[in-house]
């Protein structure tokens, strides 16, 4: 019967199927027999995708990514809210003020020399080049994570999303692996003015160092990483025994994972991990960085994942019914961090898409076979199942983790 229903509509994308009463979908749908609508901002302006497309290391993937979901009819099936650049108070809500006036200064002199020992202090230099422009992408999309969040504080919608945001490794004074402002604790920060107790979920490659510097004292927000850790690789932090410190202490989880992860041992480990911080923490919103650089095809080459067991995630994260924040981060094959989110979006907004990429702007990206869905290498999955057990074990039995308080509602919010 759902078949018979798989007609065109005039404005649906030829790919896109219908739900089970005929929709097409769009926020005034009321739809029966489905999961209970889950209203979904997605932020997004054309100024926001122009200034995002201008983050150096994935050069116009803010647009590229759009197009998919949008030639995939998803826009009706969202409301799309246009942000604002987050100003330079927004920013100084968690960096110093010194940090943020050099980089700014720093991205308007065109001087090659301009790394003094002041940049150096502040990470700004070779790795982390303060060039025309980036201030300008890296505030816009701090105020695209920003509004998300907003979003969410004002009840508007169970499910925010800004795709490029995501950017973890940027601490309260310097820059690092490319992340200016981090966009991720201003959003946190903005959640704890209305919930209690955020989780923060990292699932891109590498460990989410920036977030976690930012909370580790604190049991108001539990940050939760799942990662690449091996010796030389990048930021080096994120092993199991870093848990957190004083009131934070057991409030911090690191999962630390071997070469060529595949999606079997990705998501096993993340239900197992997730299931026991669901019941210890008992978060109120939760924020989920999505970062695509583990996939299959990254040129990063070091895990082996399929958008399936990210989008599983994702999906895994929505049956707990608290507010959503989703965020992108790494992912430098860009087609291919473009199909994950689209999937991701498809997920969130519960509609089944085809797997034929429908013809658009930069379409020309997904060849040979134009398909939303990717395969892995076959290089091994170097997780042995003791492995995995092991990291399951070392968390799910640690005495000193999430210790399981009782909840009361406490009117001294502040640690
Ligand atoms: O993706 C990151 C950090 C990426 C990073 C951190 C520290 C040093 C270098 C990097 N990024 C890269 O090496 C990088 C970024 C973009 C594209 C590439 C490519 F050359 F592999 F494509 C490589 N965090 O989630
Ligand atoms: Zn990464």
């Amino acid at each position: 019967e759902e078949n018979d229903q798989n007609v065109l509509h005039k404005d649906a994308s030829p790919v896109y199927q219908t739900d089970v009463n005929g929709d097409t979908g769009g926020s005034n749908t009321i739809r029966k027999g489905l999961l209970p609508e889950k209203k979904v901002v997605y932020v997004c302006s054309a100024d926001f995708l122009s200034e995002c497309d201008r983050i150096a290391k994935v050069p116009f993937r803010a647009s590229i990514t759009h197009a998919v979901i949008e030639a995939y009819g998803l826009l009706s099936r969202m409301s799309v809210v246009p942000p604002k650049p987050a100003t330079f108070e927004e920013i100084c809500h968690f960096h110093s003020t010194d940090y943020i006036e050099c980089l700014q200064r720093l991205c308007q002199d065109d001087d090659p020399d301009k790394y003094d020992e002041e940049a150096e202090e502040f990470g700004l230099g070779y790795d982390c080049p303060a060039d025309e422009g980036v201030y300008d992408s890296a505030s816009w999309a701090a105020g695209g994570t920003l509004t998300a969040a907003e979003q969410l504080v004002s009840g508007q919608c169970s499910v925010a999303i800004n795709w490029a945001g995501g950017w973890h490794h940027a601490k309260r004074d310097s820059a690092a692996g490319f992340c200016y402002i981090n966009d991720i604790v201003l959003g946190i920060l903005k959640l704890r003015t209305k919930y209690d107790r955020v989780l923060y979920v990292d699932i891109d490659l590498h460990h989410g160092d920036g977030v976690e510097d930012a909370f580790c004292a604190t049991s108001k927000v539990m940050t939760v990483s799942f990662h690449k850790y091996s010796p030389g690789f990048f930021p080096g932090t994120g092993n199991l025994s870093d848990t957190g410190i004083g009131k934070g202490a057991g409030y911090t989880v690191n999962v630390p994972l071997n070469e060529g992860c595949q999606d079997e041992n990705f998501y096993r480990v993340f239900e197992k991990v997730m299931d026991i911080v669901k019941i210890k923490f008992d978060p109120e919103a939760v924020v989920c960085q999505c970062g695509a650089d583990g996939l299959a095809g990254d040129p990063m080459d070091s895990f082996n994942l399929t958008t399936l067991s990210l989008a599983k995630c994702v999906q895994y994260l929505l049956t707990w019914n608290i507010p959503l924040l989703l965020l992108g981060g790494g992912g430098y094959h860009i087609p291919n961090t473009a199909r994950c989110w689209t999937h991701i979006t498809s997920v969130v907004t519960g509609t089944k898409l085809s797997s034929d990429i429908p013809e658009h702007r930069y379409f020309t990206l997904y060849g040979p076979d134009y398909d939303l869905m990717i395969s892995p290498g076959n290089r091994a999955d170097t997780n042995t199942p003791s492995h995995i057990k092991n990291v399951i074990a070392q968390i799910s039995d640690r005495p000193d983790l999430f210790v399981c308080k009782i909840h009361i509602k406490q009117n001294v919010s502040e640690d």
